[in-house]
Protein backbone atom coordinates (compact mmCIF):
# COMPACT_ATOMS: atom_id res chain seq x y z
CA UNK A 1 0.00 0.00 0.00
CA UNK A 2 2.77 2.70 0.69
CA UNK A 3 5.73 1.81 -1.54
CA UNK A 4 7.47 4.60 -0.30
CA UNK A 5 7.79 3.56 2.60
CA UNK A 6 8.74 0.11 1.88
CA UNK A 7 11.77 1.52 -0.40
CA UNK A 8 12.56 3.61 2.59
CA UNK A 9 12.82 0.57 4.65
CA UNK A 10 14.68 -1.31 1.92
CA UNK A 11 17.49 0.98 2.08
CA UNK A 12 17.60 0.92 5.82
CA UNK A 13 17.89 -2.93 5.86
CA UNK A 14 20.27 -2.82 2.74
CA UNK A 15 22.99 -0.59 4.97
CA UNK A 16 23.90 -3.89 7.07
CA UNK A 17 22.57 -6.77 4.82
CA UNK A 18 22.93 -7.17 0.45
CA UNK A 19 19.95 -9.25 -0.82
CA UNK A 20 22.84 -12.06 -0.57
CA UNK A 21 21.80 -12.34 2.91
CA UNK A 22 18.02 -12.54 2.56
CA UNK A 23 17.33 -14.08 6.31
CA UNK A 24 19.57 -11.24 7.86
CA UNK A 25 20.68 -11.99 11.10
CA UNK A 26 18.14 -13.83 13.63
CA UNK A 27 20.68 -12.60 16.38
CA UNK A 28 20.26 -8.72 15.25
CA UNK A 29 17.71 -7.10 17.79
CA UNK A 30 16.98 -3.54 17.09
CA UNK A 31 19.83 -2.53 15.09
CA UNK A 32 17.71 -1.00 12.20
CA UNK A 33 16.57 2.11 13.56
CA UNK A 34 13.96 2.85 10.82
CA UNK A 35 12.76 -0.74 11.25
CA UNK A 36 12.12 -0.05 14.94
CA UNK A 37 10.40 2.96 13.78
CA UNK A 38 8.31 1.02 10.82
CA UNK A 39 7.09 -1.70 13.72
CA UNK A 40 6.15 1.26 16.76
CA UNK A 41 4.17 2.78 13.76
CA UNK A 42 2.29 0.03 12.64
CA UNK A 43 1.79 -1.27 16.54
CA UNK A 44 0.86 3.04 16.95
CA UNK A 45 -1.86 2.98 13.95
CA UNK A 46 -2.80 -0.57 14.04
CA UNK A 47 -3.76 -0.71 17.81
CA UNK A 48 -4.51 -4.55 17.97
CA UNK A 49 -6.32 -4.40 21.28
CA UNK A 50 -8.09 -1.42 20.93
CA UNK A 51 -9.69 -1.44 24.30
CA UNK A 52 -6.67 -3.35 26.06
CA UNK A 53 -8.17 -6.00 28.05
CA UNK A 54 -10.77 -5.39 30.82
CA UNK A 55 -9.63 -4.78 34.44
CA UNK A 56 -11.53 -4.48 37.30
CA UNK A 57 -10.49 -2.00 40.47
CA UNK A 58 -9.48 -3.89 43.47
CA UNK A 59 -10.56 -0.95 45.95
CA UNK A 60 -12.51 2.13 45.63
CA UNK A 61 -10.10 4.46 43.48
CA UNK A 62 -11.36 8.82 43.18
CA UNK A 63 -10.48 9.77 39.76
CA UNK A 64 -10.89 13.65 38.79
CA UNK A 65 -13.70 14.38 42.02
CA UNK A 66 -15.42 11.23 40.99
CA UNK A 67 -15.44 8.09 42.93
CA UNK A 68 -14.63 4.42 40.78
CA UNK A 69 -16.55 2.01 43.19
CA UNK A 70 -14.46 -1.67 44.34
CA UNK A 71 -15.52 -4.23 41.45
CA UNK A 72 -15.94 -1.73 38.32
CA UNK A 73 -15.01 -3.26 35.45
CA UNK A 74 -12.45 -0.85 33.70
CA UNK A 75 -11.47 -0.41 29.89
CA UNK A 76 -8.19 1.20 28.78
CA UNK A 77 -9.02 3.03 25.37
CA UNK A 78 -5.50 2.40 23.89
CA UNK A 79 -6.70 3.29 20.28
CA UNK A 80 -7.59 6.90 21.77
CA UNK A 81 -4.51 7.31 23.68
CA UNK A 82 -2.33 6.22 20.95
CA UNK A 83 -4.19 8.68 18.23
CA UNK A 84 -3.96 11.68 20.95
CA UNK A 85 -3.68 14.78 19.47
CA UNK A 86 -1.91 15.91 22.64
CA UNK A 87 0.62 14.01 21.60
CA UNK A 88 0.41 14.15 17.69
CA UNK A 89 0.22 17.20 15.44
CA UNK A 90 -1.08 14.37 12.96
CA UNK A 91 -2.19 11.16 14.52
CA UNK A 92 -4.22 10.16 11.47
CA UNK A 93 -0.95 9.92 9.39
CA UNK A 94 0.75 6.33 8.79
CA UNK A 95 4.03 7.91 9.79
CA UNK A 96 7.19 5.75 10.87
CA UNK A 97 9.79 8.99 10.76
CA UNK A 98 7.56 10.30 13.67
CA UNK A 99 9.64 8.21 16.51
CA UNK A 100 12.55 9.71 15.55
CA UNK A 101 11.23 13.18 16.36
CA UNK A 102 9.59 12.11 19.47
CA UNK A 103 11.38 9.24 20.92
CA UNK A 104 9.82 9.27 24.17
CA UNK A 105 6.92 9.62 22.65
CA UNK A 106 4.22 6.76 24.31
CA UNK A 107 2.44 3.78 22.49
CA UNK A 108 -0.34 2.35 24.57
CA UNK A 109 -0.53 -1.40 22.44
CA UNK A 110 0.64 -3.18 24.90
CA UNK A 111 -1.19 -1.21 28.03
CA UNK A 112 0.18 0.59 30.42
CA UNK A 113 1.69 -0.13 34.19
CA UNK A 114 2.80 -2.74 36.05
CA UNK A 115 -0.32 -5.29 34.59
CA UNK A 116 1.00 -4.70 31.02
CA UNK A 117 1.93 -6.82 28.16
CA UNK A 118 4.17 -9.20 30.08
CA UNK A 119 5.25 -10.12 26.00
CA UNK A 120 5.63 -6.83 24.77
CA UNK A 121 9.63 -7.29 24.63
CA UNK A 122 9.79 -10.81 23.06
CA UNK A 123 6.66 -9.36 20.67
CA UNK A 124 9.07 -6.69 19.62
CA UNK A 125 12.09 -9.32 18.48
CA UNK A 126 9.83 -11.18 16.60
CA UNK A 127 8.19 -8.23 14.91
CA UNK A 128 11.23 -6.58 13.90
CA UNK A 129 12.82 -10.05 12.88
CA UNK A 130 10.14 -10.47 10.31
CA UNK A 131 9.74 -6.80 9.55
CA UNK A 132 13.63 -7.19 8.55
CA UNK A 133 13.55 -10.92 6.82
CA UNK A 134 10.42 -10.40 4.97
CA UNK A 135 11.58 -6.64 3.51
CA UNK A 136 14.67 -8.24 2.02
CA UNK A 137 13.83 -11.00 0.92
CA UNK A 138 11.11 -10.10 -1.17
CA UNK A 139 9.11 -6.64 -2.97
CA UNK A 140 5.38 -6.86 -1.76
CA UNK A 141 3.43 -5.67 -4.78
CA UNK A 142 -0.13 -4.50 -3.93
CA UNK A 143 -2.87 -6.71 -5.98
CA UNK A 144 -6.15 -5.70 -4.59
CA UNK A 145 -6.93 -2.03 -3.38
CA UNK A 146 -8.32 -2.52 0.13
CA UNK A 147 -9.22 0.21 2.60
CA UNK A 148 -6.55 0.28 5.06
CA UNK A 149 -8.00 2.60 7.54
CA UNK A 150 -7.37 0.64 10.94
CA UNK A 151 -11.24 1.55 12.11
CA UNK A 152 -12.95 1.48 8.52
CA UNK A 153 -10.70 -1.44 6.84
CA UNK A 154 -11.59 -3.57 9.77
CA UNK A 155 -12.95 -6.87 9.27
CA UNK A 156 -14.98 -6.93 12.02
CA UNK A 157 -15.21 -3.65 14.00
CA UNK A 158 -17.23 -5.44 16.78
CA UNK A 159 -14.27 -7.54 17.69
CA UNK A 160 -11.84 -7.45 20.73
CA UNK A 161 -9.02 -7.84 18.58
CA UNK A 162 -8.59 -5.81 14.99
CA UNK A 163 -8.13 -7.43 12.05
CA UNK A 164 -7.66 -6.35 8.60
CA UNK A 165 -10.22 -7.24 5.89
CA UNK A 166 -8.60 -9.61 3.33
CA UNK A 167 -7.05 -9.06 0.40
CA UNK A 168 -4.17 -10.23 -1.56
CA UNK A 169 -0.44 -8.96 -2.02
CA UNK A 170 2.10 -10.50 -4.45
CA UNK A 171 5.40 -11.21 -2.74
CA UNK A 172 8.33 -11.36 -5.89
CA UNK A 173 11.81 -13.03 -4.31
CA UNK A 174 14.60 -10.17 -4.93
CA UNK A 175 17.31 -12.59 -5.40
CA UNK A 176 15.78 -16.35 -5.75
CA UNK A 177 18.54 -18.21 -5.66
CA UNK A 178 20.29 -16.72 -2.35
CA UNK A 179 16.34 -17.23 -0.44
CA UNK A 180 16.16 -20.79 -1.72
CA UNK A 181 19.83 -21.18 -0.50
CA UNK A 182 19.02 -19.79 3.07
CA UNK A 183 16.09 -21.55 3.29
CA UNK A 184 17.61 -24.89 2.55
CA UNK A 185 20.01 -24.02 4.96
CA UNK A 186 17.92 -22.79 7.58
CA UNK A 187 17.69 -24.54 11.09
CA UNK A 188 14.94 -23.91 13.51
CA UNK A 189 16.76 -22.84 16.80
CA UNK A 190 15.27 -24.98 19.71
C1 LIG B 1 1.98 -7.53 19.03
C2 LIG B 1 1.83 -8.44 19.97
C3 LIG B 1 1.11 -8.22 21.27
C4 LIG B 1 0.22 -7.24 21.64
C5 LIG B 1 -0.29 -6.06 20.80
C6 LIG B 1 -0.17 -7.50 23.01
C7 LIG B 1 -1.04 -6.72 23.74
C8 LIG B 1 -1.40 -6.95 25.06
C9 LIG B 1 -2.30 -6.12 25.82
C10 LIG B 1 -3.00 -4.85 25.32
C11 LIG B 1 -2.40 -6.66 27.06
C12 LIG B 1 -3.27 -6.11 28.22
C13 LIG B 1 -2.47 -5.08 28.99
C14 LIG B 1 -3.32 -4.26 29.95
O1 LIG B 1 -4.45 -4.67 30.27
O2 LIG B 1 -2.86 -3.19 30.39
C15 LIG B 1 -1.57 -7.84 27.08
C16 LIG B 1 -1.40 -8.66 28.18
C17 LIG B 1 -0.60 -9.76 28.20
N1 LIG B 1 0.19 -10.23 27.17
FE1 LIG B 1 0.39 -9.40 25.33
N2 LIG B 1 0.48 -8.63 23.44
C18 LIG B 1 1.28 -9.09 22.42
C19 LIG B 1 2.12 -10.19 22.46
C20 LIG B 1 2.31 -10.99 23.56
C21 LIG B 1 3.24 -12.10 23.61
C22 LIG B 1 4.17 -12.53 22.45
C23 LIG B 1 3.12 -12.65 24.85
C24 LIG B 1 3.82 -13.82 25.48
C25 LIG B 1 4.80 -14.50 24.93
C26 LIG B 1 2.13 -11.88 25.58
C27 LIG B 1 1.74 -12.11 26.88
C28 LIG B 1 0.85 -11.35 27.61
C29 LIG B 1 0.46 -11.62 28.99
C30 LIG B 1 0.97 -12.79 29.85
C31 LIG B 1 -0.44 -10.63 29.36
C32 LIG B 1 -1.14 -10.45 30.71
C33 LIG B 1 -0.28 -9.57 31.61
C34 LIG B 1 -0.92 -9.34 32.98
O3 LIG B 1 -2.15 -9.41 33.09
O4 LIG B 1 -0.19 -9.07 33.95
N3 LIG B 1 1.66 -10.88 24.77
N4 LIG B 1 -0.97 -8.00 25.86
Amino acid sequence: QRPDIQDTALKAIQKTYGTDEPLCDAEDDQQCEYIVALVRECLRYYTVLRLALPRVSVKDVVYEGIRIPKGTVIFLNAWACNMDPKVWQDPEVFRPERWFEHEDAPMFTYGMGYRMCAGSLLANRELYLTFIRLLNSFRIEKVDDVDVHPVRGNMDPTSLVSMPQRYRARFVPRNGNALRNALDKFVAVN
